[in-house]
């Protein structure tokens, strides 16, 4: 098998890796990252890409001095990514990248006929209606990678036409479950760094803090599995040991459990249908003893109600919840806002959006662009 990496150097990007190690079955035909030269210079040295791509134009001219001797070509910029997207002999991309930056790479996958093995759930809350018709139109699959969602792919496996009736999406609820608006005032990025089960990237992990990653997740379900909103259902379950589940008409619900280990879905993705042997630690019911389950608080963590609204109004409105989200939490990790100003953003770009209902790739990254301009208007002090 061959495949592309978008994102190699990141927490799914290198997951991915190791299962390449692993499996010893797959040649990674190109991958691209930010600006980590360091991790692309080993992964480069240790997997012999094709073509590498780095965002960043100065650190893509370094990377090409220091890994002269490889004769491996380095590009760079928005064209770089798009090229590794397409490279003509992977079969599968893996969208590993972090942002909304994606949806371009992901579009010219499908375009070019690749599968896409899919992480980056920013891209199908703000273009999902442009990219699930489009794979369906080019015959390519979109194979979920997202824990939650290939829980629900692997349960929907034999369901012979049979309706869901609903799907369960579970929630671990984050490092602050259990916290009143007035606990969450003075929030440090450490804290909100702090998953109680999942190690992943540093976006992810504030995302899940503020529930916003559950509303992206609402957002992206809808999107992957067809069904309406009100087919959705958050549950938090604060041992992340289901990680979510399909109930059918006749009320039996089918989940798929597991260690909280990304190599999981990833490897579900890749080989699909097939299943693979995989290391790692197996599920232990009796060390767990119980498994528990609550209702999301959607007064607290406004992330998730939110996102509920921006799903409901539609077209770019969802954009405007995804770019201001982007926006906020960067600013919160560069410790120039408070932690409750992110949902504060959100809503703020979501009011001030015109509406468009259904925005071309374009229109959804002038809404980016505006949701931005926004932020900087109205807060323009934390840009100092
Ligand atoms: N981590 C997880 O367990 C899960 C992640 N996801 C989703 O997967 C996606 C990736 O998350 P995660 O791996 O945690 O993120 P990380 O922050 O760990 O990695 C992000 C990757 O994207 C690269 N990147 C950042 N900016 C650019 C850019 N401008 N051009 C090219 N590449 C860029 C980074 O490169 P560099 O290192 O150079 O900055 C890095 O390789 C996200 O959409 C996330 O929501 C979904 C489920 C679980
Ligand atoms: C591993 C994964 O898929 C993450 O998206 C995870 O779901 C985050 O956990 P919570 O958002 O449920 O805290
Ligand atoms: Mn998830």
């Amino acid at each position: 098998m061959k495949i592309a990496i978008l994102g190699s150097t990141g927490s799914i990007g290198t997951q991915t890796l190791d299962i390449v190690r692993e499996q010893g079955d797959i040649q990674v035909t190109a991958i691209a990252a930010g600006s980590n030269i360091k991790k692309l210079e080993e992964q480069m040295r240790e997997f012999h890409p094709l073509l590498v791509c780095v965002f960043q134009k100065d650190a893509a001219k370094e990377l090409r001095d220091r890994t002269k001797d490889l004769n491996i070509r380095v590009v760079s910029g928005m064209d770089g990514l798009l090229e590794v997207a397409v490279q003509p002999e992977s079969e599968i991309l893996v969208t590993a990248i972090v942002g909304m930056l994606g949806i371009r790479p992901t579009i010219a996958a499908i375009e070019a006929g690749k599968k896409i093995a899919l992480a980056n759930k920013e891209t199908l809350v703000t273009a999902g209606h442009i990219i699930m018709p489009l794979a369906k139109k080019c015959g390519v699959p979109i194979l979920p990678v997202d824990s939650e969602h290939s829980a629900i792919f692997q349960s929907l496996q034999g369901e012979n036409g049979n309706r869901i009736a609903k799907i369960l999406l579970t929630a671990s609820g984050g490092p602050f479950r259990g916290k009143k608006p007035e606990d969450l005032a003075h929030i440090q990025v450490g804290d909100a760094l702090r998953h109680p089960n999942w190690t992943m990237g540093r976006k992810i992990t504030i995302d899940s803090s503020t529930l916003v990653n559950k509303g992206l997740e609402v957002m992206e379900a809808k999107w992957l599995f067809d069904v309406e909103l009100e087919q959705i259902e958050v549950v938090v379950h604060p041992q992340s040991v289901i990680h979510s589940a399909v109930q059918y008409e006749d009320g039996a619900v089918i989940a798929q459990l597991g260690t909280p280990d990304m190599r999981l879905p990833i490897q579900y993705a890749l080989y699909y249908p097939k299943r693979r042997p995989l290391s790692g630690d197996r599920l232990d019911l009796f060390a767990l003893g119980q498994l528990t389950f609550e209702r999301p608080d959607t007064e607290t963590f406004r992330g998730l109600a939110l996102a509920y609204q921006a799903m409901r109004r539609g077209g770019n409105i969802p954009t405007a919840f995804n770019a201001a989200n982007e926006k906020a939490v960067a600013l919160f990790l560069d410790r120039k806002i408070a932690y409750q100003q992110i949902p504060e953003m959100i809503e703020s770009c979501m009011e001030a959006a015109d509406f468009i209902a259904n925005p071309t790739v374009d229109e959804i990254l002038e809404t980016e662009a505006a949701a931005y301009e926004h932020i900087a208007g109205k807060w323009g002090k934390v840009f100092a």
